[in-house]
């Protein structure tokens, strides 16, 4: 199974973004947190920003909606050419819908879960989604600890996916950090997020490595 891991720039020096994303060129998708102060108690940017990220990063873009009213803002972000864009399923009216207008647009679709939110009802809908992001923190904020008891959600969505045959990407988003990556990877996670575990450290490039690392050695 491939490893990915996709730095957030939740944790950069938001006015040097474009030197902040082409520091971390040996990652592979620049995981990009977009709040809206509404569905999470935090602002980050919109889509201007994006369009902009999207226009000068080395790598692919990763992005992860934290916004109410999904079914009406999430397409407008695949517009911008993202390689995948993300929406918490709380957050949308009819998912199935949201999900199609991405593809439509040619991103990747993704549906995130809050850890307090059951992934039984879209274990049916993975034909539908090229990701699943599984929350590891209450979303909102970077430097949080890992939730552990989240990661029964992972196994039952790699159970799934291997299952029907599905080629669907299963991330997991915060606390993601050397001690704790090697528990979502044995628990079925390929792609992983991680914001202060590589913006946090001097060398980004080495906390990169060393992840990919520690979780490619648990992946089964
Ligand atoms: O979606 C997020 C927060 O809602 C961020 O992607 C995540 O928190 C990354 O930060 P860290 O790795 O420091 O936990
Ligand atoms: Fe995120």
């Amino acid at each position: 199974m491939t490893v990915r891991i996709n730095p957030s720039i939740l944790s950069a020096d938001f006015v040097n973004l474009q030197h902040e994303v082409e520091r971390i060129a040996t990652a592979d998708l620049v995981h990009v947190d977009v709040m809206d102060n509404h569905f999470v108690p935090n602002l980050t940017f919109g889509p201007q920003m994006v369009g902009r990220l999207q226009s000068v990063s080395p790598i692919p873009l990763d992005v992860h909606l934290m916004i109410s009213d999904a079914d009406r803002w999430a397409p407008g972000y695949a517009e911008l050419g993202a390689f995948s864009v993300t929406f918490h399923a709380e957050a949308a009216a009819d998912v199935v819908a949201t999900a199609r207008a991405i593809r439509d647009r040619g991103s990747r679709a993704g549906i995130a879960v809050k850890p307090g939110t059951p992934i039984e009802p879209y274990l049916e809908l993975l034909h539908e989604v090229d990701q699943v992001l599984v929350m590891t923190v209450e979303p909102g904020f970077g430097g949080q600890s890992f939730m552990p008891e989240t990661m029964p959600k992972l196994r039952a969505l790699r159970e799934a996916v291997r299952a029907h045959g599905l080629d669907v990407w299963l991330q997991v988003d915060g606390g993601i950090a050397l001690d704790t990556i090697g528990i979502a990877a044995e628990a079925g996670a390929d792609t992983f997020v991680a914001g202060s575990a590589v913006y946090g450290r001097d060398s980004v490039e080495g906390a990169i490595a060393e992840l990919r690392a520690a979780a490619t050695a648990h992946t089964h």
